[in-house]
């Protein structure tokens, strides 16, 4: 039987992503497509190949441990009548059946009166009746699954340290419900009760308390990875502006050793040295949170984002670029775990100047040695002395226009389409980074007409572009509640893209002689040919040019501390000394309120977007702690309701251990694929009709155009959408290697991303957006009032108060 395509309006026969093999798939466009081929799938799930794999629904994990005695009834269950105190069948040494069969029948005592202990302190601490019944079946479990046979001592006698916390406060050993046993039932009973109830409060309890104190003791971060402390390392830092050649030097020193590691800031950049050295016949290996290449076996190279960074192998030489993203409020924990983690003979750093003295610290708290070598900027760089004055006319080749909200992005490009003739790649953080570099590489070439970009901040890392001049459109940035001045470092970097040196084909990789920094392990290179041009920076605005040239010449203050992030296995041995019925997110709230950091050297980085994710998937039954950790990780954008549907329903599934395809996956926005797709079959029908018009009648081009549609705009509506389903796609894939058995088959979400990329990329590529809309008179107001305040800064003779510094408090009236 034949299925419907999109909206049932086209007759088709078969779904692409269910019938044909990966190459196919690849096909981007409808008149590409086999005839009558589906487009895109919403095929209903049992006609799809591969879908509908299910497995067993996981039992709730909180029940699923096996006890070792027959107490396996839960609160409310029928209580079997229990004679003569022989459990399960099994001969056992008569002291273990004693003892366990006693503690059995004493619980199963207690659960049939527990209504009379959730008495007023339990209420009044706000716990109910049902939450008292799970809280019991747990203490059973737990009580019950412990090793009675061979009576482990109890704490007090020399236990484990942290067990012995929870153990003593908790849950009773066998050791201590032996001695109890002997002293009499009546003890033996008060012991369980009151071991039952500070369970219940654990949270509460003293010993508890004192094991959350000790669990969120974060002040010896460098004490965490005692086997890379027995190494005697050596860091090199290679510090300078952008567009110095640090990078390129490290690297050098990368493709030389014989193993070593690559940690980049972003996905895009591990795929750019992981490309970059398989090109050069150096095997390399790629690991990202959403993708891994392992074809090499005996890899001599892994490069990857610096979260995913291997720190359980020796290796001889690790590069860690961006090195001053170590003081990030949210992800400077991953360069600090990095730095003092990672098991490599050398440490070599990318970055500014800014880190030095906070990496000179770090190694004298390792013991490590450290080398640093400093250098200049290729090419000079200069800051205009006049802006664009408003006038898009003045939009030169080689130009990138640097704003901040996607609708404004576009709005430019359109108005210098109109007006310059040029045409203009874009580049923002939404994209797709593949989307990104191809932008980036339309640009960068010479031979087509993409002669200016426009672009948001993201420019300002990790792509290499031959951008002539950069133009600030605007220095303030929407952070989510108003419009933010953007910070010193932060327009440097920006600017600093402006006249990147770029190597020409015939520059010899190496020559002898020169050093462009302090001597050290690293190849010397020698002297590069001098820029053609300098870069340049201004602004669009008059207005704005005296704050950009203000910043452009301070300098920046130093990094001062090292972000940290309490290791998972601390977040979970924190979050079960609390109840079954506490919140996730809370708990992590408590984590952050309760750690204590060396304040001297580090900051604690922000959980906030964990227990956003957290918040997210509360409502998720029978997750695990150990599975809400590993959730709460996951790349999820705060502001794209799709995509936290989409964490939702993946949570979902792995609560309830079931697999099976992306494409099955309900709330995902494949309809949008649809539609795009749909449309672009509609405008290829539209185009061949135009075509044989032409060579036809008058009347037969009327009769065509009344037969075929017309396309409807897919840009600025389908874009969003369409960014929202490749981050979902991700997020998928970023689970599926934490959760391999759940998420499966990961090749049909590797050709979801593939075509919702070309989807994009074409969409881009399109010159006429109608829905465009003009630069939003938001902007113009934001520039009058934030920029009226910011002009009163700066005074008649060209002196700029300092806008970014921080002004004393006004004493207030008492
Ligand atoms: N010695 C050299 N020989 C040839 N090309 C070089 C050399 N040094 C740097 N380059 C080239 O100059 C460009 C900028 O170098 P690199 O990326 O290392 O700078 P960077 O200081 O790390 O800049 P950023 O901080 O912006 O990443 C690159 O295209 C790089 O390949």
């Amino acid at each position: 039987m034949p299925l419907l395509g999109p909206r049932g309006r086209i007759p088709l026969q078969r779904c692409i992503l269910c019938t044909h093999n990966i190459p196919r798939l690849q096909v981007q466009f409808a008149k590409q497509l086999p005839q009558n081929a589906r487009i895109f799938s919403t095929t209903p799930t049992p006609l799809r190949k591969g879908g509908h794999v299910k497995s067993k629904p996981k039992p709730n994990p909180v029940f699923s441990k096996p006890v070792s005695s027959s107490f396996v009834r839960r609160v409310g269950e029928p209580c079997p009548v229990r004679q003569g105190g022989h459990f399960g069948g099994r001969s056992r040494d008569k002291k273990e059946v004693d003892i366990q069969n006693y503690t059995d029948l004493r619980l199963n005592f207690f659960m049939k009166r527990l209504h009379q202990y959730w008495d007023e302190e339990l209420k009044e601490l706000g716990v109910t009746y049902a939450e008292a019944k799970e809280e019991f079946n747990l203490f059973v479990d737990r009580v019950l699954s412990q090793d009675f046979k061979t009576l482990p001592p109890s704490p007090i006698d020399g236990g484990e340290s942290e067990n012995f916390l929870l153990k003593e406060t908790a849950i009773p050993t066998p050791l201590e419900l032996k001695r109890a046993q002997n002293v009499g039932e009546e003890v033996f009973d008060s012991i369980l009760v009151e071991k039952y109830r500070s369970f219940t409060l654990r949270e509460k309890s003293a010993p508890i308390a004192e094991m959350q104190r000790w669990l969120t003791d974060l002040q010896h971060p460098h004490e965490w990875y005692p086997e890379t402390r027995s190494m005697q390392r050596t860091w090199i830092m290679h510090v300078g502006p952008t567009n110095s050649g640090k990078t390129y030097r490290a690297l050098k020193r990368l493709e030389e050793c014989s193993s070593g590691i690559y940690a980049g800031p972003l996905r895009l950049l591990a795929h750019e040295i992981y490309d970059r050295f398989n090109a050069k016949g150096i095997s390399c290996n790629l690991v990202t949170g959403e993708e891994q290449r392992l074809e090499h076996l005996q890899a001599k190279i892994t490069s990857s984002t610096v979260e995913m960074v291997d720190t359980t192998r020796d290796v001889e030489v690790a590069v860690l670029d961006e090195i001053q993203m170590i003081g990030d409020k949210y992800r400077g924990w991953a360069w600090t775990h990095a730095l003092l983690a990672v098991r490599a003979r050398e440490v070599h750093m990318c970055g500014e100047e800014r880190t030095v003295e906070l990496i000179k610290n770090l190694a004298a708290l390792t013991g490590d040695k450290l080398v640093v070598h400093r250098y200049n900027r290729l090419g000079p760089l200069h800051t205009a002395n006049e802006s664009l004055n408003g006038d898009w006319n003045s939009i030169q080749k080689g130009d990138c226009v640097v704003t901040f909200s996607r609708k404004d992005i576009f709005a430019i490009k359109k108005t210098i389409e109109e007006k310059t003739g040029k045409r203009c790649a874009v580049v923002y953080g939404g994209l797709p980074p593949e989307t990104r570099s191809y932008q980036a590489r339309l640009f960068n070439d010479q031979s087509n007409d993409y002669d200016v970009l426009v672009a948001s901040d993201a420019v300002g890392m990790g792509l290499n572009l031959s951008i002539q001049r950069v133009i600030f459109e605007t220095l303030t940035k929407y952070d989510g509640e108003s419009d933010k001045l953007l910070e010193v470092p932060h327009i440097k970097q920006i600017g600093g893209r402006a006249g990147r040196y770029r190597v020409a084909p015939s520059l010899p990789q190496k020559i002898s002689g020169h050093e462009n920094g302090e001597p050290g392990t690293i190849p010397p290179v020698g002297p590069l040919p001098a820029m053609p041009n300098p870069g340049i920076v201004t602004t669009f605005e008059k207005a704005d040019l005296k704050l950009l040239t203000y910043a452009m010449n301070a300098t920046t203050p130093d990094i001062k501390t090292a972000g940290i992030h309490p290791p998972d296995r601390v977040i979970e041995k924190f979050a079960k000394t609390f109840p079954v019925r506490k919140p996730f997110s809370q708990i992590l709230e408590k984590m952050v309120q309760m750690s204590r950091v060396n304040s001297n050297l580090f900051h604690l980085c922000s959980m906030d977007a964990s227990m956003h994710s957290a918040g997210v998937v509360e409502g998720t039954k029978g997750l695990t702690v150990a599975e809400r950790i590993t959730i709460m990780q996951a790349p999820l954008p705060r502001n794209n309701p799709n995509v936290k549907q989409a964490l939702v329903a993946y949570s979902k599934l792995i609560a309830e251990s079931r697999s099976g395809s992306i494409l099955d996956v309900a709330g995902l926005e494949f309809d949008v694929l649809d539609d795009y797709l749909e449309a672009k079959e509609e405008e290829a029908k539209r185009a061949e009709a135009m075509k044989n018009a032409a060579k036809g009648s008058q009347m037969e081009l009327s009769k065509m155009w009344s037969e075929v549609a017309v396309p409807r705009d897919s840009s600025m509506s389908t874009l969003p959408a369409l960014e929202g389903l490749h981050k979902s796609t991700m997020l998928w894939l970023w689970l599926s290697y934490r959760f391999p058995s759940v998420f499966t088959p990961r090749e049909t979400a590797f050709d979801l991303k593939k075509i919702t990329e070309d989807a994009i990329q074409d969409i881009l590529s399109k010159t006429n957006y109608n829905r465009a809309k003009k630069l939003r008179s938001r902007e113009k107001a934001k520039r009058k009032g934030a920029f009226g305040e910011l002009d009163e800064l700066l005074m008649e003779d060209g002196v700029v108060e300092n806008p970014w510094e921080e002004k004393p408090q006004a004493a207030t009236a008492a």
